[in-house]
C-alpha cells in the first residue's frame, strides 16, 4: 500500500495497545513488533500518527559536523501526509542539549507535524504543551549546549526502535509503535474484533452473572 493511501485518522482512533494486539493477528505476530522501550515518555500532546522524517544530532561537545535545520524542514515538506519527526541524539550520554524547544517546535508546528520522538531531551516545556503535536522524549533539559543536527534522512535508533525515513509510526501515552505499511489497512478491523472479544470478558466480570467458581470452571488460559 502506498503511504498516501493510509487512513491516518482511522489509525489515530485506536491506542497503541489495541494496534499491537491487532498486529499479533498478522504475520508480524508478537515477535515481529517494534516499539519504544519505555526510556522515552510522552511529555506533550495526544496521539501521533504519521510518516517518519529522521535526523541525528549532537550537543555535548562542539563540532564542525552540522547540517542546516532547513534540510529537516525540506524533508518534512516533502512528505504528503502527516509527519513524525524522529531525532536520534548520538551523544554517548544523550540529553546534554535540546533540539526541540519553543522555537524549533513552533516552526515544526507551522509545518503541521503530528509528532516528535527523540531519545534525547527537550526544553521550553510549557510552550511544547501548546504546540498541537505529540512530544516523546527521555525528559527535559536546561540547555542548548552545542546542539546541532548532524544528518537528516538517515536510519536512526531511538529508545530501542529502529526508524527509517518513510516508516509509519503510531504513538500515545504507552509509547511509539512502528506499523508495517502493508499491514496498516487491516489493523482497525482486527482491533475492533479483539476489542469485542475482550469486552465480552470485561462485561461478564462486572456483571451479576460473574462468580469466582464460574471463572475457575472456565480454566482460562490467556486472561
Ligand atoms: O535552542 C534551541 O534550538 C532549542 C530551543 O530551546 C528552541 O527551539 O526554542
Ligand atoms: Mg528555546
Amino acid at each position: 500500500m502506498a503511504e498516501s493511501e493510509i487512513d491516518h485518522a482511522r489509525l489515530a482512533a485506536w491506542d497503541t495497545p489495541a494496534l499491537s494486539n491487532a498486529l499479533r493477528r498478522t504475520p508480524a505476530g508478537a515477535d515481529g513488533q517494534r516499539y519504544t522501550d519505555g526510556s522515552v515518555h510522552r511529555l506533550a500532546g495526544g496521539t501521533l500518527v504519521g510518516t517518519a522524517v529522521t535526523a541525528a544530532m549532537r550537543a555535548r561537545e562542539p563540532g564542525e559536523d552540522s547540517v542546516p535545520v532547513a534540510d529537516l524542514h525540506r524533508a518534512v515538506l516533502a512528505v504528503p501526509g502527516p509527519v513524525v519527526v524522529v531525532v536520534q541524539d548520538l551523544d554517548e550520554v544523550p540529553g546534554a542539549g535540546a533540539f526541540l524547544g519553543e522555537v524549533n517546535g513552533t516552526l515544526l508546528s507551522a509545518l503541521g507535524i503530528s509528532g516528535f520522538l527523540t531519545n534525547g531531551r527537550v526544553r521550553d516545556e510549557a510552550d511544547l504543551r501548546g504546540m498541537g503535536f505529540a512530544v516523546h522524549a527521555a525528559g527535559l533539559c536546561v540547555a542548548r549546549a552545542h546542539m546541532r543536527l548532524t544528518a537528516v534522512g538517515v536510519p536512526v535508533r531511538v529508545a530501542g526502535l529502529d526508524v527509517a525515513p518513510g516508516d509509519l509510526l503510531h504513538g500515545d501515552q504507552h509509547g511509539v509503535l512502528r506499523i508495517p505499511v502493508e499491514l496498516a489497512a487491516g489493523l482497525p478491523d482486527l482491533a475492533a474484533e479483539i476489542r469485542e472479544e475482550e469486552q465480552a470478558i470485561v462485561t461478564w466480570a462486572r456483571s451479576d452473572e460473574f462468580s469466582p467458581e464460574g471463572l475457575l470452571a472456565l480454566r482460562r488460559v490467556r486472561h
